[in-house]
């Protein structure tokens, strides 16, 4: 392994493919020619077997009609299940305590309706300023429909630069009036891994729950969820996990809550032998399937079948460790070859606290990334000046890698950004 050895050649980048053991992976994506795809971590690529289990999924509607339920290729009553013990390896769970359901932010309002229980002083939520806003507007939303105001209710533990947030702080926030606490496993702009071990142990000291958004996390890095105890998390399957647009999210509910009546109650949460007694009191599932709502959305479930096989094949462990080597060889490019160009790496640089993506930050990045699409390279921008770069470890090439950079260094020496408005797009 050469992780520690650098050199800027392209057969650096080379020799490093060849050494890749996931690199017969990436025959198995839809990569375009003429373009390199440095955003999996917004939205994965489709996979030819993603794309199969789709349509095997057409197939089964277009041959059973509604016994599509029960019989054919995924029979759909049960395919949420299939896929949460599918999913649990990745998030390191019992196969029950994964549902593949809803979407991050309905996930998140079922998990808060269920979980939060304001009692006494004990009725504020903890998360953090640096939290995805979907997740604020939630947590707000909640907070309302219990009486709270927002504004005394919520409280966003700050981060001292910006771009991190420091354990040390959002423990010394866990104070005796909150009753729940919501943190990213990975946050969204400067890819931070949080030490969801540790703030889970320190929560529950304090007796309080503890939940988890796990949208940039899920499929780049393993997780323990089980054992490290934390309540609940959800997230959404179709960033690093390929799922395809708007695809269905995913949810984790510890165990130990089981019996939990879910906050959001809907048919599909009863037991499946209850299901279609059609009885006007719910028995709900022994397990994460209880925090289902409604029917599943099974054309967007049914490309995930196939991408979680390819997670099981390959397997987390050996996905985390070429995204580490591909992430660090990205880093290491930026510096020798941009260094002259104004750029800061704002993730963070030790293995332990990165997720799948690395940011960068300049201050003309909204017309830097335009740029750089001009000339086939797909990254995405986060305001107010962050580009981030995810080389997925499934399909990405350090060739590729290489090339990323080449280019960029071309547009920063001819100042092509200039042609374009420094302002983002409609859709960042
Ligand atoms: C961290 C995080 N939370 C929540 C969301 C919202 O997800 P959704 O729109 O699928 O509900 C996203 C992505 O859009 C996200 O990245
Ligand atoms: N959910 C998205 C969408 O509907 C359109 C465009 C992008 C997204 C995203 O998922 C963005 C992503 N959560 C982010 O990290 O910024």
């Amino acid at each position: 392994m050469l992780s520690n050895f650098f050199q800027p050649t392209l057969d650096f980048a080379k020799q490093l493919d060849k050494e890749d053991n996931l690199s017969h992976f990436r025959e198995e994506f839809y990569l375009q020619p003429d373009s390199i795809y440095m955003d999996g971590n917004s939205l994965g690529l489709l996979s030819r077997r993603a794309e199969r289990t789709l349509l095997e999924s057409l197939a089964d509607w277009k041959e059973h009609g509604i016994d599509g339920w029960t019989q054919g290729n995924h029979p759909w009553f049960t395919l949420s299940e299939k896929l949460g013990e599918m999913s649990a390896p990745l998030v390191g769970a019992f196969p029950n305590e994964v549902i593949v359901t809803g979407s991050t932010t309905v996930n998140l309002h079922q998990l808060i309706a269920t979980f939060y229980k304001p009692q006494g002083t004990r009725t504020k939520i903890l998360a953090d300023e640096l939290t995805f806003p979907s997740d604020i507007y939630a947590l707000q939303s909640q907070l309302r429909t219990h009486g709270y105001d927002p504004d005394t209710h919520l409280i966003r533990v700050k981060s001292r630069d910006g771009r991190f947030l420091e354990e040390d702080d959002m423990i010394e926030a866990m104070t005796d009036d909150i009753a729940l606490i919501i943190l990213p496993t990975v946050l969204y702009r400067s890819g931070q891994i949080l030490d969801m071990k540790r703030l889970t142990a320190e929560a529950h000291r304090r007796g309080i729950l503890i939940g988890f958004d796990g949208c940039h996390s899920i499929g780049a890095i393993p997780h323990s969820f089980s054992e490290w105890d934390v309540d609940f998390a959800y997230w959404c399957n179709y960033k690093h996990l390929n799922g395809g647009p708007g695809g269905v999210g995913g949810l984790f509910v510890n165990r130990k809550h089981f019996g939990t009546s879910p906050g959001l109650a809907g048919w599909f949460g009863s037991r499946k032998d209850k299901q279609f007694d059609m009885e006007h009191k719910l028995t709900p599932a022994e397990s994460a399937g209880a925090y289902q709502i409604g029917t599943p959305h099974v054309l967007s479930l049914a490309p995930l079948l196939g991408s979680l096989e390819i997670f099981a094949e390959a397997g987390i462990e050996h996905i985390r460790q070429k995204s580490l080597q591909i992430n660090q060889y990205l880093m290491n490019l930026i510096e020798h070859e941009l260094a002259d160009y104004g750029f800061m790496i704002g993730s963070p640089r030790e293995d332990v606290r990165r997720g799948g993506h690395v940011s960068l930050e300049h201050e003309e990045a909204a017309r830097i990334c335009k740029a750089l699409k001009k000339n086939g390279v797909i990254p995405d921008f986060r305001a107010p000046n962050i580009i981030r770069l995810a080389p997925v470890a499934l399909y990405t090439s350090y060739a590729e890698v290489w090339e990323v950079i080449q280019i960029l260094k071309k547009i920063m020496i001819e100042e092509q950004y200039k042609l374009f408005h420094n302002e983002r797009e409609i859709v960042a």
